[in-house]
Order: structure tokens, then sequence, then C-alpha cells
């Protein structure tokens, strides 16, 4: 359990955009050393994935596991609208991996990226609870952006779908319900009002039909959909966005919401290795996974959002003061009505989009937590990163992020 090696260096990467009529560019990236390599060479290296958001908080390190852990990897293509500078230092041993920017929107653009391709996961997303995108952008890319995928699977021939769906799908819902220790199977009012959730539930259920659809070729598709809950870990943006908050405030943050109210946290190393072996398992597994839904867990505690936080950012100084809200209930919620009403009157001249709004307020404020062995049960899923792992990594990298 956690001993995965540093991220490797070296290497060199050849991205390119999509013109509609071609297919993927590509190139051979040198042979700098396995260092990080899984691979074994006896084994052959046929399978081609595509990773959709690649270049985004999770996707890089589902990028980087892939590469790890599946040795029979041919080719990875990691399509993103925004492609990152670390595509160019990884060290892909002798695996092609191709860079394409592109948009989920543009179905052309997703049918050539899928053309060719073996597995599919998508992660491409607007992770948007802040009220910086409208509802109409949210679901055009949550949404329609997953039907592209869906329907270049299905010309294509592309059999396994992984589909990085959301615990937003579940909850939790408009009227606070807790969701205490729930599974897949606890029965839970799954009510969305806001476009995040919506989209995701929409797009969830999208690849869940598309499960057994005849692909090109005439084999059935197989498609399943991960869960993750509030993953942290390196590259976590709002971890970075309190942590700056908390030195503004002189090394303090303020607690808003009671502390016995507990969220469910996944490391980001464990939500990539589940959808690695996910992806890896729905071949050999089909008539199992096809079709179903897994939640994202690992061993992290289960917390208040503000003391799990505290877990990374106490060693790197800052504290958390009050034992209970220092803010009343009803201050709260006046602030973050506040804050909507102060975003649509500027929303002409400017986008004021903080983390405090009606929506975020009711999800700190609402216990949602997992405990489930689905994963474990249906493709042998075990976190890779024990919690102090976790943790260590998660702390290294925050203090790097000030330095
Ligand atoms: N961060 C979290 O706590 C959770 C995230 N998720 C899901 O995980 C997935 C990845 O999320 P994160 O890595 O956190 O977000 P992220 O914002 O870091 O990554 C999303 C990636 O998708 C790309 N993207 C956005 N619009 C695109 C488009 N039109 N075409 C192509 N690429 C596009 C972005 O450029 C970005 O690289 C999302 O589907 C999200 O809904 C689910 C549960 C929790
Ligand atoms: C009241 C504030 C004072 O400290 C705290 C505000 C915290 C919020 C910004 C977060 C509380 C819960 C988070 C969400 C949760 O972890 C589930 C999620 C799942 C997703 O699919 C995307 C991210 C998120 C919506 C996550 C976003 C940030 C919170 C609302």
């Amino acid at each position: 359990m956690g001993q995965e090696e540093e991220q490797a260096e070296g290497g060199r990467c050849v991205t390119g955009r999509l013109a509609p009529s071609r297919q993927v560019s590509s190139g051979q990236l040198g042979h700098t050393g396995t260092g990080c390599s899984m691979a074994d060479p006896a084994q052959t290296q046929e399978l081609v994935y595509l990773v959709t958001g690649g270049c985004g908080f999770l996707g890089e390190h589902v990028v980087q596991m892939l590469l790890r852990r599946e040795p029979r990897l041919r080719e990875l293509r990691v399509f993103d609208l925004h492609l990152s500078p670390w595509l160019e230092k990884l060290d892909a041993g002798p695996v092609r991996v191709t860079a394409i920017q592109g948009d989920v929107t543009q179905a052309h653009e997703v049918e050539a990226a899928v053309a060719g391709a073996h597995v599919v996961i998508h992660m491409a997303g607007l992770v948007d609870v802040f009220g910086r995108a409208s509802s109409e952008t949210i679901h055009m890319v949550n949404v329609e952006g997953t039907r592209n995928v869906i329907e270049a699977c299905v010309r294509w021939g592309t059999r396994f779908l992984v589909y990085t769906s959301s615990m937003e799908v579940v909850g939790p819902n408009t009227k606070g319900h807790p969701f205490y220790r729930g599974n897949e199977d606890t029965p839970y009012e799954a009510v969305h009002a806001h476009p995040y959730p919506c989209s995701k539930a929409l797009a969830e259920r999208l690849v869940l039909e598309a499960n057994g659809r005849e692909v090109r070729g005439g084999l059935p598709l197989v498609t399943c959909a991960l869960r993750p809950t509030g993953i942290y870990g390196e590259g976590h943006q709002i971890m970075r966005d309190f942590y700056r908050q908390g030195l503004r405030l002189g090394s303090r943050l303020f607690r808003v919401v009671p502390a016995s109210v507990e969220h469910g946290r996944v490391y980001v190393g464990n939500v990539a290795w589940m959808h690695v072996l996910a992806a890896q398992e729905l071949e050999r597994r089909e008539g199992l996974m096809g079709g179903q839904v897994y939640f994202c867990y690992d061993s992290s505690p289960y917390k208040s959002y503000e003391d799990f936080n505290m877990e990374f950012l106490g060693p790197c100084g800052v504290r958390l003061v009050g034992t209970r809200p220092v803010v009343p209930s009803w201050l709260l919620v006046l602030l973050a009505a506040l804050n909507a009403l102060l975003q649509w009157l500027l929303r002409p001249l400017l986008l004021y989009a903080p983390l405090l709004n009606p929506y975020t307020l009711a999800m700190a404020k609402t216990t949602f937590t997992v405990s489930t062995t689905k994963a474990q049960q249906h493709f042998g899923y075990e976190p890779l990163f024990s919690w102090e792992e976790s943790r260590r990594r998660t702390i290294r990298w925050v203090q790097a992020t000030e330095g």
C-alpha cells in the first residue's frame, strides 16, 4: 500500500489540435527509462486508451496511473480542452502518448479521438458549483459531451466505457437529508436543483442506459460509472484556496459549520487507481460490472469538511479557530444569500464567484458519507494508498504550493 513511485520526468510528447477530417495526430515517445512503469515486456502491448479531461486534477493522476499500472497499454490518448505542460514531461516508457486538444461538445472532435480506442475513460466535465458557468454550458459539456462520447464509441466499435460520475448524483439533496455511511443501494431521495448535480445525474443515466448497446462490429458496449465523494490530494484547487485564505487571515481559518457534520472524502490517487482497475476488469467481468455504479472510497476518515482540511493545513501552520461555529447559522445563510445576490447583480460587469453560496453552504452543512465494499466485491478494488500516505503526500503538496 502507498508505495507508488514518485512522478517521473523526461520523455517528450507530441501534441496537436485535431483537424475534423483527421484522426488523432500522434508521436512515439522516447524510451527514457521505465522507472515508474509496471509494464512487463513479455506482455503484448495492444490496447489504446482514451482519457477525456486527462489534463484536469483527477485526469493527471489517471494518466500517470495508467502508465504505471496498465502493462497492455500501447497508446494513451489524452483529450482535453486545455492541454497541460506536464504532458511534455511524461515518462511514458514504450507507450505512445497522444495529446489531443479538443472539446467534448464537438461531436466530430470526439469521434476522431475515439476512433480505434479500445477503452474510454470519460472524465471531462465542468465542475462548477460556484456559478462560474451558465447552466446551459454545464449541461452542454457534462450531458451532451457524454452523449457524444457514447455515440462515438458505438460508431467506432469501442466496447468499454468508464464514466466519472459523482456522489452528487445521489446527494446531498435540496432538503438537507443526511446520507450516513450509505452504499450504492441505500434508499435516498435524490432531488437536484443545481445545474452541476443535475448534469452529472443525467450524464450518468445516459452512460448506464448505453450499457449493452450494439457497437460497430456487433458486440455490446460495456459501461460503468464511478462516483467519487469529495476528492482531495495533490492538485486540489479548493484546498489551495483554503490554504491561501488561511494565510491571508493570519494563519487562521474560522469554523463555520458544526464539527458533527461528516463528509466523505477520497484520495485522488485511489480514485485514479479505481478508474484504472475498473477499466481493466470491465472486459473480464462485463456481466457483473456492466451498467453498474460504484462509489469511490478509501480509508480516509469521516470528518467535517473543515476538520478534514485541517489534517493538511494544520501541519502547514494554519489553525482552525473555534470548537463550534464562530458565526451563527442564520448569519451564514444571510451571507451566502448576499453572495448569490451580488453575483447576480455584478454579472454584467464581472464574475463574482466566492466559495460560499447557498448551494455550497447546504453541501457543507449536510452529512454525506459512504461505506461500501461493492468495488472490492465486483472487481477486487483495494485502495492503493493508505490514509497515512495520502495525508503525507497531500501535506507535502500544500507545503510546496506556497514555496
Ligand atoms: N473534484 C471532485 O471532488 C470531484 C470530481 N468529480 C468528477 O471528476 C471529473 C474530473 O473532475 P476534476 O478533475 O476535479 O475537475 P477538473 O476541472 O480539474 O478537470 C476537468 C477537465 O475537463 C476538461 N474539460 C472541461 N470542459 C471540457 C470540454 N468541453 N471538452 C474537453 N475537456 C473539457 C478541463 O479542461 C479539465 O482539464 C469530473 O467529471 C467531475 O464531475 C466527481 C466527484 C468529485
Ligand atoms: C461554508 C464554507 C466555509 O468554510 C465551506 C464551503 C465548502 C464547499 C466549498 C465544499 C463543501 C463540499 C464540497 C463539495 C463536495 O465535496 C462534493 C463535490 C463533488 C463533486 O462532484 C464536485 C466537487 C464538490 C461539489 C465539492 C465542491 C466544494 C464543496 C461544495
